[in-house]
Parts: structure tokens; sequence; C-alpha cells
């Protein structure tokens, strides 16, 4: 059993069956991949895992995420051959949510090791202008080999603290949308980090807090009104999550939007501990490990502006 030193106790009255939660958050994650549209298609990655013996199971929610029933991914020829990249299932949804056009401005303000920005990539058809920004040298090394496996070349990778980035230099002084996919206390990824817990406290997760509503003002600044701005953690405390959201919803001009999410999922809270926060929390994406055997995950979805109508929106200039 992993030791979560009674953190999971503060969400017992959050989740609808704690039993299923705590017994999913003991289970060792499935190990997932999702393929590399700029290199091959689904049924194309099916054969060849079938050529070569390997079994899996295709999600039933998306056709290009498969379960991997034993083997480690990495040791198979679509690996080998970049068509596929080793992504946990709720962790392929931000990027879905955002949902970039090919040729449009993108940024990714937190993007290394790289997983959601490839995928980013992909879906904009590996055109127009890919921002990838990270503090960590050491993980944009890590998001550069992925692109590079990858075949993604529409990257541009940048080294800034988010909260204070600058676009000087870029040519453009806007974004048309922005994925903050925030450092957080990673409560959420218990399943493949046993000792997630081991450096838990509550000033961590208050500290870890103030620089996610410092990332998220940023991003919506940055972003063209009628932009949108994908907001996500793996981490289900509150604090994180609906608190920095609601913080964001005051300070700057943007709405959460409604996102269908495609996993089983449920609303973002209203109310934590003393705390009410703005009833549009409520628009947010909470999955627990419990209801798709995934890790932990949160989601909002903004619009820049505060007009949410992507029909009033102006088109996006492309970018060359
Ligand atoms: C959850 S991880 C990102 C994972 C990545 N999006 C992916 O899918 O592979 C959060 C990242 O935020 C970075 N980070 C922490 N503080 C930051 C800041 N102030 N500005 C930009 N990046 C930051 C960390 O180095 C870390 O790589």
């Amino acid at each position: 059993m992993n030791d979560d030193g009674g953190v999971l106790d503060r969400y017992a009255s959050l989740v609808d069956d704690e039993a299923a939660f705590r017994a999913a958050c003991d289970r060792p994650l499935p190990s997932v991949v999702r393929v590399n549209t700029l290199a091959a298609d689904a049924d194309r990655v099916a054969r060849a895992f079938d050529e070569e013996g390997t079994d899996y199971e295709r999600a039933g929610w998306h056709d290009g995420i498969f379960r991997m029933a034993e083997r480690s991914p990495g040791t198979t020829w679509p690996y080998a051959h970049g068509w596929v990249h080793g992504q946990e299932e709720v962790s392929c949804l931000p990027a879905l949510a955002l949902d970039p056009e090919p040729g449009t401005r993108v940024w990714d303000t937190c993007a290394a090791p790289g997983s959601k920005t490839t995928q980013l990539a992909a879906l904009m058809d590996d055109a127009g202008t890919l921002v990838g920004n990270d503090t960590s040298l050491g993980r944009l090394s890590a998001l550069r080999h992925n692109a590079e496996r990858l075949g993604v070349t529409n990257l541009v990778v940048d080294q800034q603290d988010a909260r204070n980035y600058s676009l000087n230099g870029f040519g453009f002084e806007e974004f048309d949308a922005t994925l903050v996919d925030a450092p957080c206390s990673c409560e959420g990824t218990i399943r493949k980090n046993p000792d997630a817990f081991d450096t838990w406290t509550l000033d961590h997760v208050h500290e870890v807090a103030g620089v996610q509503k410092g990332i998220l003002r940023r991003a919506v600044q940055a972003t063209r009104p009628g932009g949108t701005v994908v907001y996500s953690t793996c981490t289900f405390a509150p604090e994180e999550n609906e608190a920095v959201l609601d913080h964001v919803l005051h300070e700057e001009d943007c709405e959460i939007v409604e996102w269908d999410c495609p996993l089983e999922s449920v609303s973002g809270v209203t109310e934590w501990h003393d705390e009410e926060y703005d009833p549009s929390v409520a628009r947010a994406t909470r999955i627990y490990p419990h209801h798709n055997d995934t890790g932990g995950f949160f989601l909002a979805k903004l619009r820049v502006g505060g007009d949410g109508g992507a029909a009033d929106d102006p088109e996006p200039e492309v970018a060359t």
C-alpha cells in the first residue's frame, strides 16, 4: 500500500466512493502510449504492434491512445520509429481541450519534458509557432530530445520564468492559445510515484499555489482577446486548482467556459474548508483515479476577454 501520510484523508468528503478512490491510488498506473500523428496513424501503429506481438487495448474514448498490456512501450518498434510517445491518458486531455489550429501561435508555459508540447505540435500539424517554455534547463533537454524523436519542427524552446514572461524578440505580442500545465504538489501521480507524498506539506501547497496564480495570470495577459487558455494540474488540492482559478478570475479579464470531458469526471468544487469560490469554477473538470483507472487530474478551459463566444472571436492571424 502506498503511504500517503494521511494526505488522502483531506479528500474523503470530495469523492463519491472513498474506498474505490483509495484502492485505485494503491494500484500501479497502467502503461499508455499516444500515437504521434506527425509520423503515423493509429491503424498503422496497431498493425505494427500486432506484427511484433505486443498486446494492447485501444482506449474507447480516443483512437490514438493505446493501453499497453505488459511490455514497456520504449522497447517496441513503433516507439523506436517515433510513432508513439509514452503519455498517460489524463495527460492527453489538456492539449485536446486547447485544440490549437494549425498556423496559429501557441505558448506552452511549463512545457518540459514535452509530452503535451509534442501533442500540441501534432494537433497543429507542425504548422505555426509553438513556444515550449520551462525554467528547468535539465527538463528542457528532455523536451528537445522528445521533439526531435517525434519529428516536431514548429517548436521554439525558451527558458523563462513564465510569471514574468517577455515576448521581446518574437515579432508578435500575443498568443492565440496558451497551456498552463502547472508545477504542483503532484498528489494525483501517487500511482506512478509511490514517494509522491513523502515531502508533502500544506506550506508547499500554498507556496506552489502562489506560483500557479502568477503563471496563469501571465498566460491570460499574453493571450489575445477571444483566445483560449487551459489550466491543468495533476493534484487534488483545491488550493492549487479552484482557488487559483478564483484568484485569476478576479484579477484578469477572462472566464471559464464549459468543456465536455471525454473521460468520466466531476465538476470543480465551489467551497473548500472556509473558502467559497466563484460559482463558475464548477465548470472545471476533476478526474479521480478510480473513475477511469488513471492518475488524478484537474483541468479548466478559459476564454480571454470575457466574451466567451467563439463566434465573435477575431480570426487568428496565421503565423509565418
Ligand atoms: C507538470 S510539469 C510540466 C509537464 C509538461 N507539461 C509535460 O507534459 O511534459 C511542470 C513544469 O513547470 C516547470 N516550472 C516550474 N516553475 C515554473 C515557472 N515559474 N515558469 C515556467 N516553468 C516552471 C517545471 O520545471 C516543470 O517542468
